[in-house]
């Protein structure tokens, strides 16, 4: 059994020294850096784009794995990838063209992720399969951190495992994720939490490796219970 990925989201890290930030969340035991991008449209917030993401890529060589909550993608995918994203999420309710986005980010060479907010059925993703590395399912609706976990996504989570099967697509949770939360999502079958408030609590790196291993020992518990 392969350990939970913990993937802490910088939107709730300081931005006035993000690259620090970054180099102090990877020394604390960050497995992928989660980069929230909102373009106050298709969420009711705004926080930042490539150039930024450019900025900080030579601060680790962690997977970045971009969360796009923007309409529309498409035109934009090309500079998140040139900006150093590995892994780029779309959200399905944010285009009609879900194929073709997840076709045009392989193309460039990155993996393929699908975003689902809390109230779409996952059957969006069922034609996709072939075409996707990553199912990110949001467990609070986009746009803002330190919001409540929503539970009924577990289920969802239950569903979207047994229609992956055994193709190699990684099951991501957003939202709420908390030491209490992890447990709940890895013994459905989620393999990478992204946290956000949860890590950056305390502000120093000791507090945030505390916060990630306290994640990490809740999810991989339960991860292991469920084998
Ligand atoms: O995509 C997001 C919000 O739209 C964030 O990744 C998420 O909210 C993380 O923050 P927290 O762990 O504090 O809930
Ligand atoms: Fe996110």
């Amino acid at each position: 059994m392969s350990r939970t990925i913990i993937a802490p989201s910088v939107l709730s890290a300081d931005f006035s020294k993000l690259g620090d930030e970054v180099e102090t969340i990877v020394r604390a035991g960050a497995d992928w850096i989660h980069l929230d991008v909102m373009d106050g449209h298709f969420v009711p917030n705004i926080t930042f784009g490539p150039p930024v993401i450019k900025a900080i890529r030579n601060r680790t060589d962690k997977v970045f794995d971009c969360h796009l909550m923007i309409t529309p993608a498409d035109p934009y995918l090309a500079a998140f990838a040139d900006a150093g994203c590995d892994v780029i999420t779309v959200h399905a309710e944010a285009g009609p063209h879900l194929d073709r986005s997840l076709q045009a980010i392989r193309n460039l060479g990155k993996k393929a992720g699908v975003s689902l907010n809390p109230s779409t059925p996952e059957s969006v993703i069922e034609y996709v399969l072939d075409r996707l590395d990553l199912v990110l399912l949001m467990t609070v609706n986009p746009g803002f951190g330190g919001q409540a976990f929503i539970p009924s996504v577990v289920e969802k989570v239950k569903r979207v495992k047994a229609m992956i099967g055994d193709r190699p697509i990684d099951i991501e949770i957003d939202g709420g994720v908390t030491p209490e939360t992890a447990p709940l999502v890895a013994a459905a079958g989620a393999n990478v939490l992204v946290a956000g408030s949860a890590v950056f609590k305390g502000g120093s790196e000791a507090s945030y490796r505390a916060n990630i291993e306290a994640i990490r020992t809740a999810s991989d518990g339960a991860m292991k219970r469920a084998a």
